[in-house]
């Protein structure tokens, strides 16, 4: 039993830049000696991506893939499965909601908005788990994780509709844990603590959140992209058989205080 991942794929959806905490998972997945498939959104994205894929010592594969569109998962899924094989894991870092709606009062936010939120951030993991199941391209005891956040569990100020869409993406990994445990699959979330990303910039009040968390948190820091990667790595293994429908904060402890 090892964290070693080699003679193993994994899928990593959402790496934007060298600041991602996607990209933070990828490296500790390949520094375990996994294979990676990158998936991206937007074809300006598709160069950074594929540009970081080549400074990692495995062998990358890097595909499109808007979530927005079940054909399109269906369709890249189903090219991962004919040209890479048959994957053990997946890593899901893809979330959105308007800059607008992660501000000010959260009982403005438009129906448009609101689904729009639910659309990218929670629904698109039950999306992309159905597609993996449907072409049957999981090896035995796959490991799927997704990224989530203490908002979802209790008010964050200005966090507003992603924290309801992330309720839905923790409700939505105990169903999928439920529905996939049999076929061997395990559904978890690892919820981070605040890390300057580009889609940690569309908050207001970011900073202040890792000024509180340098202040209060038992650790007295934030956490880094490399910290979520090496728990992700866990996830992945075979040390972490035994769970599923868990959510791992990595946050320096800062949910236990009050
Ligand atoms: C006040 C909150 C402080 C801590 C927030 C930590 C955090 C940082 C980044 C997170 O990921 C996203 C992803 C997309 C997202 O939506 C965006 C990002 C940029 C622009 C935009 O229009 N929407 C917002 C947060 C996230 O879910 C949680």
């Amino acid at each position: 039993m090892s964290l070693s991942l080699e003679g193993r794929t994994y899928v990593v959806m959402g790496v934007a830049n060298k600041r991602s905490i996607a990209w933070g998972i990828s490296r500790s997945l390949a520094n375990a000696g996994a294979r990676i498939v990158f998936t991206y959104a937007g074809e300006r994205l598709g160069k950074n991506v594929r540009e970081l894929a080549d400074t990692l010592e495995t062998e990358t594969f890097v595909y499109p893939c808007d979530i927005m569109s079940d054909e399109e998962i269906d369709a890249t899924f189903r090219q991962i499965k004919d040209e890479v094989g048959s994957i053990h894991g997946l890593a899901h870092c893809i979330a959105f909601a308007k800059t607008e709606d992660l501000e000010g009062s959260f009982v403005e936010t438009s129906r448009d908005g609101f689904q729009l939120a639910h659309d990218i951030s929670a629904y698109s993991l039950t999306a992309v788990a159905n597609a993996v199941q449907k072409n049957d391209m999981m090896a035995e005891n796959g490991s799927i994780m997704t990224m989530t956040y203490l908002g979802g569990e209790r008010v964050v100020r200005n966090y507003n509709v992603m924290g309801v869409a992330k309720a839905a993406l923790d409700a939505s990994v105990r169903y999928l844990a439920n529905d996939l445990g049999q076929h061997g699959i395990r559904v978890n979330a690892i919820s981070a603590g605040p890390i300057r990303t580009l889609s940690a910039k569309g908050i207001s009040g970011f900073n202040s959140s890792q000024k509180e968390m340098e202040e209060k948190a038992p650790l007295r820091r934030t956490v880094t992209q490399e910290e979520v990667g090496n728990t992700a790595l866990f996830l992945m293994s075979d040390l972490s058989k035994g769970m599923t429908g868990e959510t791992l904060h990595v946050d320096g402890g800062y949910h236990i205080i009050g």
